[in-house]
């Protein structure tokens, strides 16, 4: 999700809209429509959208990964399970980043990071493929230094990190998941990798995550579509941008101080 018009150090924004898809899917019918979301995500102030198309089909669906890809002009991000089946599709529609997670079927949602260490030899093909077509690959990942340093030995250009057990914890214990985080962002970084972050993050999650310098694109879907019946989704998106942005170490709350104008 390289290619939007934010400074080369602006943390970007991907909405997922896999949850949007989640409601349709309960009647069955076309409403409310995944791309729909994308274009109204588009207006709010995201720099990319996010899909996973899992191999249950239990949000996301081909013909939703079809339509996004002909139909939206920001980045779309496919999120994929490492099967023959994920690597075809993500291969026929070349969306601009290819993010590569764990999936299993009974799990309500993904419940951990893949574990890139424990199985290399399967996932280099895959990495290796979805690169040479031109596609971004990214890994993600618990915030663990095996599992970065798996990624770099893989050649993965990208990590996300999963923050779904910072967002889960209270207290103390999310201090200790926030320190996990960081030293992994910066251990990433240090190599080269770019890194991103995303699961479960809400308003009352986000700031600290956005406020590390090495993070350079956070992925947030079901907060937001949650936040819509509420608020709208165009009211939700804008104000985790707002979020997002106040939070950053060259945001305009620290520009105002640093300008005395605070
Ligand atoms: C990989 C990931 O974190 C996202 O895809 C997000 O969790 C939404 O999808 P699920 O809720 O189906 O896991
Ligand atoms: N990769 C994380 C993502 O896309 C969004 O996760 P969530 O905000 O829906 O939990």
């Amino acid at each position: 999700m390289s290619t939007g018009s934010r400074s080369a150090s602006a943390l970007r924004l991907g909405v997922n809209i896999d949850h949007v898809a989640t409601i349709r899917n309960a009647r069955g019918g076309l409403a409310p429509d995944p791309l729909r979301a994308a274009l109204i995500a588009a207006e709010a102030g995201a720099d990319g959208i996010t899909a996973h198309l899992r191999e249950d089909r239990r949000h996301i669906s081909d013909h939703d990964i079809a339509r996004l890809s002909r139909e939206l002009d920001l980045p779309l991000n496919l999120e994929m399970a490492a099967t023959a089946e994920m690597l075809d599709i993500a291969l026929r529609h070349r969306p601009h980043a290819a993010c590569i997670v764990p999936e299993r079927r009974e799990e309500r949602t993904t419940e951990g990071g893949l574990d890139a260490a424990g199985q290399q030899a399967h996932l280099a093909p895959i990495v290796a493929a979805l690169g040479d077509a031109g596609i971004r690959v990214s890994l993600f990942i618990e915030p663990a230094p095996h599992q970065i340093e798996a990624a770099v030995a893989l050649g993965a250009p990208v990590v996300e990190l999963h923050t779904g057990t910072y967002c889960d914890a209270m207290g103390e214990a999310r201090l200790v998941e926030l320190e996990r985080l960081r030293a992994a962002a910066q251990l990433g970084a240090r190599h080269g990798l770019e890194i991103h972050a995303g699961h479960g993050l809400a308003y009352d999650t986000v700031g600290p995550i956005a406020a590390m310098p090495e993070i350079r694109e956070l992925n947030i879907g079901h907060f937001l579509v949650g936040e819509a019946i509420f608020v709208g989704l165009h009211a939700s998106i804008q104000r985790m941008r707002a979020l997002m942005d106040e939070a950053r170490p060259d945001g305009p709350r620290e520009r105002a101080a640093a300008s005395g104008q605070s």
